[in-house]
């Protein structure tokens, strides 16, 4: 459990983080973070202990991950003369603990963030001997700015971590090369660092990203600088926002704590301002979007992070409002009613998640496919993020490059987390098999085919479908969000796992979108018995006011092949319907139909169940990806499923994304969806027992009973893992749970 220093600090540092602090109070008594302080620091500390930073705040944040700092500098009720610097209780602390990476976070309207990523120490913020110079006579003073391409590297790095983390987005990278040779050093690894990991960089010198920022210009996603550019260009930013509290701001150590626990400071971007101090006037959001990044940064927290940053969204969007957004006309609010307000959305927020979303796998046995696909008592349980990072160093072992690993083990760790067993993990050995195989290319980059239009075709050249579909996606999110609407094709690739990962993303973003793809032919067509069509996956995403996004993703077959693999595994029967024998008979043994023995029936199962519906989409499936693509189709697609890999699976996908906001209010939008899945929901059931769901809710209760538990793996999965890792020298050393 990630425990949590809380040091409020000077001004109004106290007041910004009463509402964050009770907060963590609260999320402390449900078991979900450790709490520790208020701990003393900067003028305020100084005073009562002759310390900026006491012994005492020193243990206390040593022994945290993570630290929350209201504000250090100017107290009212600390004269200057007891203590001149304050904010040098700022510098030891990155220092002790290298915080070497600042990135910020303004809020720039409806669920969009920009992201500002800089190095924090070197570079302008250099502290070396000699770096800081003021002759004895007044007449010349120097800084030096120094930077190495680690440095710069790593800053590059981090941002596209944050870009994919939201499911892509814009990055721009902002320097002043026409003139500092630090500036053309940054130009060339940025793109050297974006090129190795298949992300479109744009470059912008910090004069014109400026104009752009501050003249109304399309804000990009996340923006990686150097530190001083990057502490201007994020006020400006804020500024254009509304309010200097708009801002939370992380100081990051990459890798390894250096010193006891210590991971990161997060704190608002603004100062102690003396001036308002005890007035309960100043903004809070400042202190809600430093928790906001915070909880963002631990993947055990992330989600309550999302939770808080909706609520944030919707105080933004509803009020109150204090003295600096408050509208013209409005009533500006204090401090505290606008923190209790963030606190009441936080509330709503997760009573809005747990409605009905907890209960269905808890309170009652799984029905229907799920009592299938439930992996009960799983052998062993492992945390997500420890699979995730094997996943990457298995496939890094076996020649695929780190960018695209990352996207694979991406993909698959959605799936692990949604409960979409079928998907993930149990996948890896398939995949790495193909590429022992030379059925599937790890040394290749997609390429991208456009006019620069609203269309684009990628071609994979036989690559993991992962990787080619998040060129697919990023594609398409930038048209979307340039043009209003993305629409992307994708050639020779191959297996993608859960089509519902990429739409996720991109709902995340805001955006609406469809993904779907082809696959190997292993499902009869209404009226044969013989394969014809893959499972042919269809799956979208919405964003929801309030909640995960709505994603509904299925294949097109009555279940996934996937499916029939977990059946296998834990050695259960399949109902009546999924498949059929050799011979063309209905059968519950997954044995007599699966791996290539008899075909999977499509969605209907037979013509008195409406089969041809079924049937009818996987035909729409694979026109819009195969046919539009110029793949082959049908029978000429190669088959992952029936493990007879004979050459590459060349298949074809389909990503669709659509800024909503050019059809109107996308606020109206996301609570229209809402209340139209809330009224789903609330319709009484048949069965009491088994209330109805909406798609994908489920799975957003999984990912948060799963960030906790852990992924479960049945006993065959974890032995297929366990062989893996030995064969490629990557032993699966990952404790269990
Ligand atoms: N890459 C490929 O080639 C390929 C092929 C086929 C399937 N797949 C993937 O397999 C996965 C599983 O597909 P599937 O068809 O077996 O999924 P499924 O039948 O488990 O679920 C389909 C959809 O229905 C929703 N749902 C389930 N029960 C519900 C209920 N009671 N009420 C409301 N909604 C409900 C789910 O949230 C989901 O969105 C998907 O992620 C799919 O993308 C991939
Ligand atoms: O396994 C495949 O090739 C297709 C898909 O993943 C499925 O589960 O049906």
């Amino acid at each position: 459990m990630i425990r949590i220093a809380l040091l409020p600090g000077d001004g109004v540092g106290e007041e910004v983080l009463d509402g964050p602090s009770r907060l963590l109070r609260q999320l402390a008594q449900e078991g979900a973070v450790e709490v520790t302080g208020p701990w003393p620091v900067g003028a305020r500390a100084a005073a009562a202990t002759g310390e900026v930073l006491p012994e005492e705040t020193l243990a206390a944040c040593d022994a945290a991950d993570a630290i929350l700092l209201g504000a250090v500098g100017e107290d009212p009720g600390v004269p200057a003369e007891v203590c001149p610097r304050p904010e040098v209780a700022l510098h030891r602390l990155r220092e002790r603990y290298d915080l070497r990476i600042s990135v910020r976070d303004v809020p720039m309207g409806e669920d969009r963030d920009l992201t500002v990523v800089r190095n924090l120490i070197g570079g302008s913020y250099g502290t070396g001997p000699g770096d800081r110079t003021y002759s004895q006579d007044g007449g010349e003073a120097a800084d030096v700015l120094r930077l190495t391409p680690e440095r710069i590297a790593e800053v590059v790095e981090l941002g596209i971590d944050r870009a994919r983390q939201r499911g892509g987005g814009r990055l721009v990278s902002v320097d002043k090369a026409n003139l500092y040779a630090t500036g053309r050093l940054w130009r060339d690894v940025a793109t050297e660092v974006a090129g190795r990991r298949g992300v479109p960089v744009e470059h912008r010198f910090v004069d014109r990203a400026a104009f752009e920022l501050g003249s109304g210009g399309a804000v990009p996603d996340v923006i990686v600088t150097e530190g001083l550019l990057g502490d201007i260009l994020s006020d400006l930013a804020a500024g254009r926002a509304g309010s200097p509290a708009l801002c939370g701001s992380a100081s990051i150590h990459p890798g390894e704590p250096v010193q006891g626990r210590c991971q990161g400071l997060f704190e608002p971007a603004h100062g102690s301002a003396p001036r308002r101090t005890g007035r309960d006037q100043v903004n809070p959001l400042g202190g809600f979007l430093a928790l906001v990044a915070l909880l963002q940064h631990f993947a055990e927290t992330r989600t309550l992070g999302d939770r808080l940053r909706t609520a944030v969204q919707t105080v933004l969007r509803q009020g109150p409002w204090t003295y600096d957004l408050a509208p013209d006309g409005v009533a500006a609010a204090g401090t505290r009613d606008v923190a209790a307000a963030v606190l009441a959305a936080f509330d709503d927020a997760g009573t809005t998640a747990a409605t009905g979303a907890t209960e269905p796998r808890t309170a009652q046995e799984p029905a229907g496919v799920e009592a299938v696909e439930a992996v009960a008592e799983p052998a062993v349980r492992v945390p997500a993020d420890d699979l995730q990072a094997w996943t990457v160093e298995v496939l890094e072992a076996v020649g695929v490059r780190p960018s695209h690993a990352r996207e694979v083990a991406h993909v698959l760790a959605y799936a692990d987390l949604s409960g979409i067993d079928s998907h993930g993990i149990a996948r890896l050995p398939a995949y790495v098999a193909m590429i022992g195989s030379g059925a599937i290319t790890a040394d290749a980059e997609p390429t991208v085919h456009s006019d620069g239009g609203a269309v684009a075709l990628v071609d994979g050249h036989g690559m993991l479908g992962h990787p080619v579909t998040a060129v697919a996606l990023h594609e398409a999110v930038e048209r979307a969000r340039r043009l209003g609407l993305g629409w992307v094709n994708v050639r020779d690739s191959s297996h993608h796992g859960a089509s519902g990962s990429y739409v996720y993303d991109a709902a995340r973003q805001g955006l609406v979108a469809i993904a779907a793809t082809n696959t190997g032919p292993i499902v009869a067509p209404t009226g044969s018995a013989r394969p014809y069509f893959g499972t042919n996956p269809l799956a979208l995403g919405m964003p929801v006011a309030g909640e995960e996004p709505m994603v509904f993703d299925m294949a097109t077959s009555a279940v996934a092949g996937g499916k029939f693999e977990i059946a296998l595994r834990l050695g259960k029967q399949i109902p009546l319907g999924w498949g059929l024998t050799a011979e063309g008979h209905p059968t519950t043994d997954p044995g007599a139909v699966y791996p290539g023995k008899g075909p999977l029936l499509p969605l209907g199962s037979d013509r008195e169940h409406s089969s041809h519906k079924g049937y009818g989409l996987a035909l729409l499936v694979e026109l819009l990806t195969a046919v539009l693509a110029g793949g082959p189709f049908g029978p000429g697609v190669g088959n992952l499923t029936a493990r007879a890999v004979t050459g590459p699976p060349r298949t074809s996908h389909l990503v669709v994304v659509l800024d909503p906001a050019r059809l109107g209010d996308p606020t109206r939008m996301q609570a229209e969806t809402q209340r139209l899945l809330g009224e789903l929901r609330a319709l009484i059931p048949v069965d009491p027992a088994l209330p109805v769901r909406t798609p994908g809710q489920r799975a957003a209760a999984e990912r948060t009973a799963r960030r906790v538990q852990g992924v479960p793996l049945d006993a065959g999965t974890h032995a297929a893992l366990r062989q893996l890792g030995e064969r490629v020298g990557r032993p699966l050393g990952v404790p269990a749970r």
